[in-house]
């Protein structure tokens, strides 16, 4: 539900909620003879967070990888579907990017932005500025002349300070806007994190593991930020967890992998229900129990 009106739309995807925004068709992906992804297709949906959840090593980073265009499957297709917003506001016509063929530099201009695993910031500016970079994309003029505050760049900085601003009140980060991400707590970091991502104005934000190395309480103010950004924002969400349940409360859809290989899709519920999910997460507790 909308609480707070924001003038810079966060979203930069115009498809009709329900559509596809991206689409893995038949991907498989080898390294050496380890078979990291099996045959994976699934459709993400315009508006939707879909999660894709998994035991340690299902392939989750790797099918991210290939979405961003780090790793190159050796089968199979991703194609992205974006569409531009036309002066009346209606939406413009739908173009379709083979991002299995792009470098991941030319993905990034796509509007596919994600967060790492790792945090990724830099630790010795604060977050403003952290943020402030992740405009870059959009900067016609440099960030150093920007930040250093002269001529032309002012006024385009000016611009671009707004929706940082939006994103900072988002997120609730306006108590450490100028601390350096360095001194903060780690979940306030990954906040940072996710921070950067939206200022893309993603078509699709892609978070890894977001929760990963928090305590409950965490996990639950980050789960909160996810769905505020989804909600408030609407950006589509691909969201990685190997936690099956932090994602259930969350998410509008679940890809289960295990091995390399889908072994289930649908929503929360049909996803918590099904045998072989069930059997692949208690197969992975007893492994953790016999090492432990
Ligand atoms: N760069 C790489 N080189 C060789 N093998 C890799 C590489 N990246 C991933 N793998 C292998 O691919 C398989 C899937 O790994 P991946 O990291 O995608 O799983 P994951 O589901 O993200 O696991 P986790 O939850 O532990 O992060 C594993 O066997 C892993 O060792």
């Amino acid at each position: 539900m909308l609480t707070r009106a924001y003038q810079h739309s966060l979203r930069g995807s115009h498809l009709p909620a329900g559509q596809p925004v991206l689409e893995v068709d038949n991907i498989s992906l080898r390294f050496g003879g380890v078979k990291a992804l099996r045959d994976i297709s699934l459709t993400v949906t315009e508006g939707s967070v879909h999660a894709i959840i998994g035991p340690n090593g299902a392939g989750k980073s790797s099918l991210l990888n290939c979405i961003s265009g780090l790793y190159h499957p050796q089968e199979g297709q991703i194609r992205l579907h974006s569409a531009p917003l036309a002066a009346d506001g209606t939406t413009g016509e739908v173009r379709t990017h083979l991002l299995t063929s792009l470098p991941p530099y030319k993905i990034a201009r796509l509007g596919v932005a994600r967060s790492f695993q790792n945090i990724e910031l830099f630790h010795g500016l604060t977050v403003l500025e952290n943020l402030m970079l992740g405009r870059h994309i959009h900067m016609k003029k440099s960030v150093l002349a920007s930040m250093l505050w002269l001529g032309p760049a002012r006024k385009q900085e000016i611009e671009h300070r707004h929706l940082v601003e939006e994103v900072i009140d988002l997120l609730q980060l306006q108590a450490v806007r100028n601390k350096p991400v360095g001194s903060l707590a780690y979940g306030v970091q990954k906040r940072v994190e996710l921070g950067r991502a939206l200022c893309l104005q993603p078509a699709l934000l892609l978070l890894d593991e977001p929760m990963a190395g928090m305590n409950a309480e965490e996990k639950e103010d980050m789960a909160r930020y996810v769905l505020d950004v989804h909600e408030l924002a609407n950006v589509t969400v691909v969201l990685i967890e190997h936690d099956m349940n932090v994602v259930m409360d969350i998410s509008d859809r679940v890809t289960v992998l295990d091995f390399g290989a889908k072994i289930a899709d649908g929503t929360p519920d049909e996803v918590k229900a099904d045998p072989a999910v069930v059997e692949a997460y208690l197969g992975a507790e007893d492994e953790e129990e016999d090492r432990g």
